[in-house]
């Protein structure tokens, strides 16, 4: 598998997002968010990690840019920080904040990188929080003002615009399992975030296109395909119920199915779904980015409300102890092509974490990670050949980065980040990123 064997007009990228590498997190008029708040929450992450610092990006990205141009991608993900724009959430707007991308997609567009925003990579504003956060109906106002403010500063260059990244995420690990900022455990606050984000990404396509001559604007969900652990049919159904909890609940609405009535029944929870919201949902997109990391087997359980639990298998498991299994983005794929039928798909992220390491030699061999590409990129091209609508791939991360709960000990980068002298090395995988990226170009 090479990449001449992709479309010429594949978009070849990396991905990051803002509270994992930028740091300068008080800097410039920047407002505190959810996960500053959490971070600094004793217990919350691992060894008390938080994004103070990062990987420095505010001040290192003409750095980070040139990384991104010796490993030749095309196009580079990033998010937009909302405290940084509006550190209140709503109102007074910070031209410093503003200012800061703007001198970031110039400087991506001076190396012919093509810029790809995020609006919300989970960085939501304190204040926000503090009115009732994603479970209010308000916060989806909020963004869709946000998201207005950006796209009238960025959209002259920025064309390709994504609502939100993981829904699912959010709503789910931030309001139920509380493992991720605000850390609620509130079933029916997860179920109204879930739709008031949802609601979030409508209100914002329309005004994202008003703002933008020529915007491709989709949303990122992170998804995995279930299996049943066995062909019991009690297994069978809880790989069902998994499929609507992680994918269905989303993909649904967004495609203009409405909430699923499995799930509706199972949960016996209703969104607060208001007048026109489920058409508002269903505002037509340009793409659907998947984030896909491994895939899910489960088995029938008695645990409410969903009633299925996770079952390990596999022989090959990253440092996040997720299966490798190529096959699950392959699988996935086609059945969106087939039943959701999106214009076109984007990975907007794929990627592995290992304990990387400096060798003796001074480089990072992660012959896993390089492994872990080739296959997962030979399963998108077989996709592709079979009529999944997959138009471009971004590696997750660009950089080693602040995992969320679990801090800087999971390392995802094609660039390692050695983080008390913030020294970039480009491990082995980025090298063969590179060199895998550098086979179709045509040379003079
Ligand atoms: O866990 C790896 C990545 N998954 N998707 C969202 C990103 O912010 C994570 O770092």
């Amino acid at each position: 598998m090479k990449r001449s064997d992709f479309p010429a007009n594949f978009i070849w990228g990396t991905a990051t997002s803002a509270y994992q590498i930028e740091g300068a997190v008080s800097e410039d008029g920047r407002g505190p968010s959810i996960w500053d708040t959490f971070s600094h929450t004793p217990g919350k992450t691992k060894g008390g990690d938080h994004g103070d610092v990062a990987c420095d990006h505010y001040h290192r990205y003409p750095e980070d840019i040139a990384l991104m141009k010796e490993l030749g991608v095309n196009a580079y993900r990033f998010s937009v920080a909302w405290p940084r724009i509006l550190p209140e959430g709503r109102g007074r707007v910070n031209p410093r904040g503003l200012d800061f991308y703007n001198r970031l997609v110039d400087a991506l567009l001076e190396q012919g990188i093509t810029p790809w925003a995020t609006l919300y990579h989970w960085d939501l504003p304190q204040s926000l929080e503090d009115q009732g956060g994603w479970p209010s109906r308000e916060t989806a106002y909020a963004f869709a003002e946000y998201a207005d403010l950006v796209t009238r500063h960025l959209g002259d260059r920025v064309k390709h615009w994504i609502t939100l990244n993981e829904p699912w995420c959010s709503a789910y690990l931030g309001y139920h399992a509380g493992i991720h900022a605000p850390g609620q455990q509130n079933f029916k606050h997860s179920i109204w975030a879930s739709h008031h984000l949802l609601l979030a990404h409508g209100l914002a396509v329309p005004v994202i296109r008003r703002n933008v001559t020529g915007a491709r604007v989709g949303i990122t969900l992170n998804l995995s395909p279930g299996y049943p652990a066995s062909p019991d049919p009690a297994d069978v159904a809880a790989a069902r119920r998994f499929d609507g909890f992680q994918n269905r609940w989303y993909l649904d609405p967004l495609y203009g199915l409405g909430y699923p009535a499995d799930m509706l029944a199972l949960y016996g929870e209703a969104p607060s779904v208001q007048g026109d919201d489920l058409i508002t949902i269903a505002a037509p997109t340009d793409f659907l980015g998947i984030n896909y990391y491994s895939r899910a087997v489960v088995r029938n359980s008695d645990l409410e409300p969903y009633r299925f639990q996770y079952v390990r298998v596999g022989e090959e498991h990253t440092d996040m102890d997720w299966e490798v299994y190529p096959e699950g983005l392959y699988d996935l794929l086609i059945r969106l092509g087939r039943e959701y039928r999106p214009k076109a798909i984007y990975i907007t992220e794929n990627g592995a974490a290992y304990p990387d390491a400096v060798a003796d030699d001074g480089g990072i061999h992660d012959l896993e990670r390089v492994r872990y590409f080739q296959r997962h990129l030979a399963l998108c091209l077989e996709a592709l050949q079979h009529g999944a609508p997959l138009k471009g791939y971004f590696a997750w991360s660009l950089l080693d980065n602040f995992e969320w709960a679990e801090g800087y000990a999971k390392r995802f980068g094609l660039v390692y980040v050695d983080f008390p002298s913030q020294r970039r090395r480009i491990k082995a995988s980025g090298y063969w990123f590179r060199d895998f990226l550098r086979e179709a170009v045509v040379r003079p």
